[in-house]
């Protein structure tokens, strides 16, 4: 790993290339998974769409594809557009051909009653440009729902429109919350969503990504990186 440090009570995990991410992230969820199957039996994970799923493609290759527990993964989904499940732009499709179909055997769901909101052992985010995080998008109401699980927008100023997504308090109840990002295009939403910007500075969405007890883990490459505060990194 390039740099790794402390910001606040976040980790950052910077990478040299994005093979190198790929295949901490692909470790880190392995781990994720051992822990949670060793300790509850089952791997509540959320999946995300975007370049996410590719950037996990080494889960579906040796060692992972043996080694991961995969019948015990209970897999959702933190948004979704709203689309035919085997439409292009579906993020189930693009995780079922690009992950699941390969690693899955059976597909298992349920919902926990022991909390208002579900408490997830790995919720996996992509940020966009614009510092959105799942379908939750900059200024929209979407981000004050407190009461709901899931809600819809109609409106997605990134196309398609009409998307369904977690809400905050769901992405936040999460034992760990892991956001990928790649690319310079987003250099400056990350510098939004982490460092200490002042109230003069848009909120960007990912900024709201603060799990109550659980851990959150951010992955970079260098170009997203670029424009953080690395005050707080050590080689
Ligand atoms: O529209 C979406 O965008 C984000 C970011 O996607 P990326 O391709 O820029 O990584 C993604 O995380 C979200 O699930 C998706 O619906």
């Amino acid at each position: 790993m390039a740099l790794s440090g402390a910001h606040k009570d976040r980790e950052l995990r910077i990478h040299e290339s994005l093979d190198e991410l790929s295949t901490d992230l692909a470790d880190y969820i392995a781990e994720l998974s051992e822990a949670s199957v060793k300790e509850r039996g089952v791997f509540a994970i959320a999946l995300s769409g975007g370049s996410l799923i590719s950037l996990m493609g080494k889960l579906c290759e040796a060692p992972y594809n043996k080694t991961v527990d995969w019948a015990r993964w209970y897999v959702f989904w933190a948004d979704e557009r709203v689309v035919a499940k085997s439409h292009a732009d579906s993020n189930y499709k693009l995780a079922r051909d690009g992950l699941l179909f390969k690693v899955v055997k059976s597909r298992i769901i349920s919902v926990s009653d022991t909390s208002d909101c579900p408490k997830f052992d790995l919720i996996l985010l992509g940020m966009g440009s614009d510092g959105h995080v799942a379908s939750l998008f900059p200024n929209h109401s979407a981000l004050e729902e407190t009461d709901e699980w899931v809600t819809f927008i109609t409106d997605s100023p990134k196309p398609p429109p009409e998307r369904i997504t977690f809400t905050l308090p769901v992405i936040n109840s999460a034992s760990n919350v892991v956001v990928v990002v790649t690319g310079d295009s987003k250099a400056e939403a990350v510098h939004l969503a982490l460092d200490d910007v002042g109230p003069d500075c848009p909120l960007v969405p990912a900024r709201m990504v603060q799990p109550t007890t659980g851990k959150l883990v951010w992955f970079f490459d260098k170009p997203a990186a670029s424009k953080l505060d690395g005050s707080q990194f050590s080689k």
